[in-house]
């Protein structure tokens, strides 16, 4: 089996000992392990100095992590700048948002490079290159330039928007041709894949040979073939299962119930982004407790939301915000003995948000835009199967695709939301357990194993020119 080389802005934790957190993070490693190669990317540090250092290698066991520092200059151009500036608020349908400039641009198209210049000693002839999201879409092209032949991947984590959104890029033709330097493309729902084709067809005349349900599309665009296909990530469903058993009679969680004196959770858990639709939850849950009031003093919403990329300015004001609306609603609502939202700025690991998910009685996902929403995947893999919580999910996460028995929600519908909590509060045992088995058989089916092995046989298959 050829070698894997994976290719990802973060690199999850060297130390062994330390639990890799996301599903990324777990499937790359799992892929790793299998096939041995490289983990390459940003190491996390940024440096005062111009960098233009060699990777610093750590191999553990058949696997090497090859990580270099960012300048303070591409950090600012590169991370913060075009990627989450531009393709971050453009993938996410908040036009609004998007800062247009050639600085950052010019500092993305640099980064990619001096990546794609460290990388190309360290590989071998028949490696499979598997290049992740969108700090990295150049980076496939500028192998190319340097001589690589590899087969080479690329999986966009977010969504990848209608063309009418993604034409407000300036340089939107030269995104798509970078993207069609790989020859696989990975998309998480078939809507992603959809917009993808529109593009290719409407803007470049492209053509675009659909090869069934599974076989995803051939796009012929820009002289190249590719392969362009759905591969929804997943989580390690068997794995969470039994965290959550255990986790649920752990500390924290005996905690959190006794801080509960008997009242229902509400769980929310998301990086504190504005794609994530905080506001919007916050104000849903305050019109639950206006139009069934029953609930005051009844109910908890849990808001656990890790601050996200600081320096951006509108990940500044979306902290500012929400820490605004939590104030008002307790204010509001809040007893002498009751708190309705408890809003925390702090990350918690794997195993304690297991435990939090198996004790909430509804899991509240609801963004405005999301690639997929792993924390919905989590949440209904860590019910009990016997007495199951209600999942509340928005339309627009890609989750939404396969966990249909979710109670589907659209976001910006305030009032909606809160009807569909009053639903999933009061929601009979028989309905709940059936809702949760339909989630559950999709999760064993495709759990992250899944998604893993289909995306890299597709890309052994490769090239399909
Ligand atoms: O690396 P950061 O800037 O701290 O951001 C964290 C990650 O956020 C995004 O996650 C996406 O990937 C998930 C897994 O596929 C998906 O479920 C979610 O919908 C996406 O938002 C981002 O795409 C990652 O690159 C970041 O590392
Ligand atoms: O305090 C936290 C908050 C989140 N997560 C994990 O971070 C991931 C978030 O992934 P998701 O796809 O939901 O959203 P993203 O942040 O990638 O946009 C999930 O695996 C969460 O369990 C975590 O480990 N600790």
């Amino acid at each position: 089996m050829s070698r894997l080389v994976v290719v990802s802005n973060r690199v999850a934790p060297i130390d062994e000992g330390k639990q890799a957190a996301g599903g990324l993070a777990v499937a790359v490693l799992a892929a790793l392990k299998k096939t041995g190669g490289i983990w390459f990317g940003w190491s996390g540090t940024v440096v005062e100095e111009e960098s233009q250092s060699e990777p610093r290698r750590t191999d553990v066991g058949r696997l090497t992590y090859a990580t270099l520092d960012l300048s303070r200059r591409d950090f600012e151009e590169y991370y913060n700048g075009f990627a989450n500036q531009t393709l971050w608020p453009l993938f996410h349908y908040r036009l609004g948002l998007i800062e247009v400039s050639r600085r950052t641009r010019e500092g993305y198209k640099r980064v990619n490079g001096y990546f794609a210049e460290k990388l190309v000693p360290l590989l071998r002839p028949d490696d499979m290159v598997w290049v992740h999201d969108y700090h990295l879409i150049p980076f496939g092209e500028e192998l190319r330039q340097r001589g690589c032949n590899q087969r080479m991947g690329f999986f966009l984590h977010t969504p990848f928007p209608a063309p009418e959104v993604l034409v407000a890029l300036p340089n939107h033709r030269e995104v798509i041709r970078e993207l069609c330097a790989y020859d696989l493309v990975g998309f998480h729902t078939q809507v992603d894949l959809r917009c993808f084709a529109d593009y290719i067809r409407q803007e470049l005349n492209g053509e675009v040979e659909d090869r069934g349900p599974e076989g995803g599309l051939l796009i012929h665009a820009f002289g190249r073939t590719l392969l362009a296909r759905a591969f929804p990530i997943s989580i390690d469903t068997d794995t969470l299962v039994s965290l959550a058993e255990t986790a649920v009679r752990s500390r924290h969680s005996e905690r959190l119930k006794e801080s509960l004196v008997g009242r229902r959770l509400i769980i929310g858990v998301d990086r504190l982004d504005y794609s994530k639709g905080l506001p919007q939850r916050f104000q849903a849950f305050e019109q639950l407790l206006v139009a069934y009031p029953e609930h005051c003093n009844r109910v908890s919403f849990l808001q656990v939301a890790p601050p996200s990329r600081e320096d951006v300015p509108e990940y500044i004001a979306i902290k500012r915000e929400l820490s605004e609306l939590s104030g008002r609603i307790n204010g509001r609502f809040a007893e002498f003995d009751w708190v309705p939202i408890r809003y925390l700025n702090k990350s918690f690991g794997r195993r304690v948000l297991a435990g939090f998910y198996r004790t909430a009685h509804v899991g509240l996902v609801t963004p405005l835009r999301d690639g997929m929403n792993l924390v919905a995947k989590e949440y209904v893999a860590c019910q009990d199967p016997d007495d199951p919580g209600v999942l509340v999910l928005s339309t627009f996460a890609g989750a939404a695709r396969e966990l249909d028995s979710a109670l589907i929600v659209n976001p910006f519908d305030i009032e909606a939301v809160a009807d569909a909590l009053q639903r999933a509060l009061t929601m009979a045992l028989p309905e709940r357990k059936e809702r949760h088995a339909a989630m559950m058989r999709t999760l064993r089916s495709h759990d992250i194993g899944w998604w893993r092995e289909s995306y890299v046989d597709a890309l052994t298959r490769a090239p399909y020119g």
